[in-house]
């Protein structure tokens, strides 16, 4: 399959080194040094584009390959709130878009888990709930994409939760999500139950980008052959059954 990488940084280095053992033809690697060779692109010329950029490129990026009718997987974090402008692209144009804050099949098993912890949890008001994301000192938003959509997991399952605050104490119907920035981390999340008595927490540790890079390359390879809108559980769902 002929990819192209738009946004050639940490993320996508460690795609180029996935996809082509994979047996996958890398056509195009583009970043701000040549970002004019992005009207190049084409569906004569691609299968499918994988956009890991920055939260300042994606949008533009994104429109653009909509327009064009190409697919692509879309791992930008901190540009969602043109989500559904993007999306309605892809539709009018019969391209194909996917988009995950986080392409680990660790992290989307953790977001599983978060929404059965925080359903079991519910009825339970003792319990404060804490979220916390570490990531290296490069990362550019805060709160990382994985920890929105963990609170977002929440908030679907816990009545009582209705919105998150970034690095502040949050009021009862709030989720804090806590971020830091720490050396080479390449991203760390957890929750935490706490009660006067006890706390419970679940958490999930990356050890490098190789499981981002290798759900990234997954669907690629799922999108090739769709038009429309999709995400991780549309992938997972498929593959399970
Ligand atoms: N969904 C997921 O699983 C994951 C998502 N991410 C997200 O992916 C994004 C990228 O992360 P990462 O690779 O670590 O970041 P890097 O800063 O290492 O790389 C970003 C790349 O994008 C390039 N770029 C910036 N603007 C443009 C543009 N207009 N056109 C083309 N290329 C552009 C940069 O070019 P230059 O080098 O010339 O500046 C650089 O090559 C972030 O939003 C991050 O949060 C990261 C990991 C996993
Ligand atoms: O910037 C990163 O590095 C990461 N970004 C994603 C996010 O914001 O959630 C995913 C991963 O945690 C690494």
């Amino acid at each position: 399959m002929k990819i192209a990488l738009l946004g050639y940084g940490k993320m996508g280095k460690a795609i180029e080194a996935i996809a082509v053992q994979r047996g996958h033809e890398i056509v195009a690697k583009i970043d701000l040094n040549n970002a004019a060779e992005r009207e190049n692109l084409s569906p004569d010329s691609v299968d499918v584009v994988i956009e890991f950029s920055s939260p300042h490129s994606a949008y533009d990026n994104l429109k653009f390959c909509m327009q064009k009718g190409l697919k692509v997987v879309c791992g930008t974090t901190g540009w969602l709130d043109k989500r559904t402008e993007i999306e309605g692209l892809a539709t009018e144009s019969q391209a194909a878009f996917f988009y995950a804050s986080n392409y680990s099949i660790g992290v989307n098993l953790f977001f599983q888990l978060n929404k059965i912890l925080a359903r079991i949890m519910a009825p339970h008001q003792q319990y404060e709930i804490f979220t916390s994301e570490i990531h290296h000192t490069e990362k550019l938003d805060a709160p990382s994409g994985t920890a929105i959509t963990l609170a977002e997991g929440i908030m679907e399952n816990n009545p009582a939760k209705t919105s998150w605050v970034s690095n502040e104490i949050p009021k009862a119907s709030e989720i804090g999500i806590w971020s830091s920035r720490e050396g080479k981390v390449p991203g760390t999340h957890a929750i935490k139950y706490i009660s006067e008595v006890d706390e419970i927490e679940i958490k999930h540790t990356a050890y490098s980008r190789t499981g981002f890079a290798f759900g990234a390359v997954l669907a690629a390879e799922w999108l090739r052959d769709k038009t429309g809108i999709f995400g991780m559980e549309d992938l997972l769902n498929e593959k399970a059954s």
